[in-house]
């Protein structure tokens, strides 16, 4: 069957490698379930993502259907340094992106594609307009744990008190959740968040939250029972993950890393089972050099092997440079490797690795619960610090390192050299492994065939399907090409479906 005839569904993403990432692996298994898939993100990203990844112009056939790329332009020259500052780049993209995504889905449409359905995950709602206004379905893929996404709703309706200026550290008890301490709330709902732009962001989507007719998850039923099951009464939740498992086409090579991984299999090889710390804090978070000094030493004085990612900041950042210790190579010798960017699903999955030392991003968390590894949680804001008291307290999988960046503590390299023992050997650490290979044959089974996520997917995909068939049915608007006529985009981004 050629791409021509399959139902298409555009997805779209906020630039962020933590929300790229998950969404095209919801793109591949959709891809994989037949349909034809049509990712795009800002061009700035587009072009780190065609340099380090296996990404081109062409189609590419995943399974019964085939993924493409097509990038829009954010409309800031290649070296704006406002970018990296969301404050000001969130607006600008909601800006263009309302006029630049609706003539995409015409130029598709004039090309023989006609667009069924919109996807996008939190921190672009407007995406949810876009599709509201042109008459199409949409669908938001939640890119946090059901857990957060209780939080936030919970924080966004006022249904129980959170943190405020007047009672900071107060606790939180929410339904069919432990009660969470002040500092494992999502930190971006404390009154003194750093991020009030991301707090924002996600408040918009809450706003927008009737407008998708459903909300898929990168959970699973199994790992977040209850709460799940309680939400799903509420909002018309679906978990599909953990999305990096794709039992329909486990080799598809689609990847969307904005930075080339550096080779270190060969290096995991060569090391005996179980004898790595593997250490990354993901694509955004960065530490203080004294923080980082402590890591060292600790990582030194502990004698474990380790493999530590160290990506350097973005130049319009504002990050210093980090720099290890003096000496620290030379001391570590073979024992350890640093690299800019890791192959992490491989890393994670190799027999040689024995803990994950994790900023606790969402990502990171389903990979690691995923690959049946235990982990040293340092968390630092966001949904991190409620993910690390889940990794511990719920899931039974780690060991606690800090508490966040909030509490401005410095973990001195003996509590470091104290938590990567704990994690490594003796009874706790076996019991996390044991823990964590329980997590990991429950995520197999959500995502294989008949599996509580695999049903979901293949749910939403008829139900995309049999809206597609509304969408070109809308009557008396379909054209030549089969899609139904679209409003015409106005200049400051307001959109109307002509009538
Ligand atoms: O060296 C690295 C570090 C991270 N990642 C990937 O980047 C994503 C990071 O997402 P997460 O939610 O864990 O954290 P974020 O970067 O969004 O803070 C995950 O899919 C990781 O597998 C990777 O491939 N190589
Ligand atoms: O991708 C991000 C971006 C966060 C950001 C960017 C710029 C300034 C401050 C913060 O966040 C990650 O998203 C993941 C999915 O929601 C989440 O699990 C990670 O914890 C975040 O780091």
């Amino acid at each position: 069957m050629g791409s021509e005839a399959l139902v298409h569904v555009l997805l779209v993403s906020f630039p962020g490698q933590g929300h790229v990432n998950p969404l095209l692996r919801l793109g591949k298994r959709l891809a994989s379930k037949g349909l034809l898939v049509t990712f795009t993100t800002p061009e700035s990203i587009g072009k780190a993502m065609r340099k380090a990844s296996n990404i081109g112009e062409e189609l590419s056939p995943v399974g019964d259907g085939f993924i493409r790329f097509e990038f829009f332009e954010d409309g800031w020259d290649e070296d704006e340094t406002r970018r990296q500052d969301l404050d000001q780049y969130l607006p600008q993209l909601e800006k263009v992106g309302k006029v630049l995504i609706p003539e995409m889905i015409r130029r598709n449409a004039e090309q023989g594609r006609p667009i069924s359905c919109l996807i996008n995950n939190p921190f672009i709602p407007w995406v949810s307009d876009v599709a509201d206004s042109l008459g199409l379905p949409s669908a938001m893929l939640w890119v946090q744990s059901c857990a957060c996404f209780t939080s936030y709703y919970y924080y966004y309706h006022g249904l129980v008190p959170f943190p405020s200026e007047t009672a900071m550290e107060i606790d939180v008890q929410l339904p069919c959740m432990p009660l969470l301490k002040h500092d494992e709330v999502p930190s971006f709902l404390y009154p003194t968040t750093p991020y009030p732009f991301l707090r924002r962001a996600i408040m918009g989507q809450y706003k927008n939250l009737d407008k998708p007719f459903c909300i898929l998850m990168d959970t699973f039923q199994e790992l977040e029972h209850e709460i799940i099951e309680y939400m799903s009464k509420i909002s018309p939740i679906k978990t599909v993950g953990p999305l990096f498992k794709n039992p329909k086409a486990p080799n598809a090579t689609v990847k969307g890393d904005f930075m080339k991984a550096d080779d270190c299999v060969g290096w995991l090889d060569s090391k005996p089972a179980s004898s790595i710390v593997y250490v990354s804090f993901g694509s955004v978070v960065y530490l203080k050099q004294d923080q980082w000094d402590e890591i060292a030493y600790g990582l030194l004085n502990s004698g474990v092997n380790f493999l530590w990612v160290m990506k350097p900041p973005h130049k319009d950042s504002g990050y210093e440079v980090l720099k290890m210790p003096e000496g620290f190579l030379e001391k570590a010798g073979d024992r350890g490797k640093v690299v800019q960017w890791s192959p992490q699903e491989q890393v994670l999955a190799h027999p040689s690795v024995a803990c994950f030392v994790t900023h606790c991003g969402w990502n990171s968390t389903m990979e690691a619960l995923t690959s049946g590894m235990p982990v040293v949680a340092f968390p630092q804001w966001g949904d991190q610090v409620t993910d690390a008291k889940y990794l511990v307290d719920v899931f039974k999988v780690g060991v606690r390192m800090c508490r966040g960046e909030a509490e401005n503590k410095l973990i001195t390299r003996d509590v470091v050299e104290q938590c990567l023992r704990e994690a490594t050997s003796g009874p706790k650490a076996e019991e996390m492994k044991q823990n964590a290979m329980k997590w990991s044959a429950a995520a197999e089974a959500a995502v294989a065939e008949g599996g509580s996520s695999d049903r979901n997917i293949q749910a939403f995909v008829d139900e995309v399907k049999r809206r597609s068939l509304e969408v070109l049915a809308v009557s008396g608007k379909s054209t030549a090409n089969g899609v139904a006529e679209l409003g015409e985009p106005k200049v400051n981004g307001e959109l109307k479906v002509v009538s």
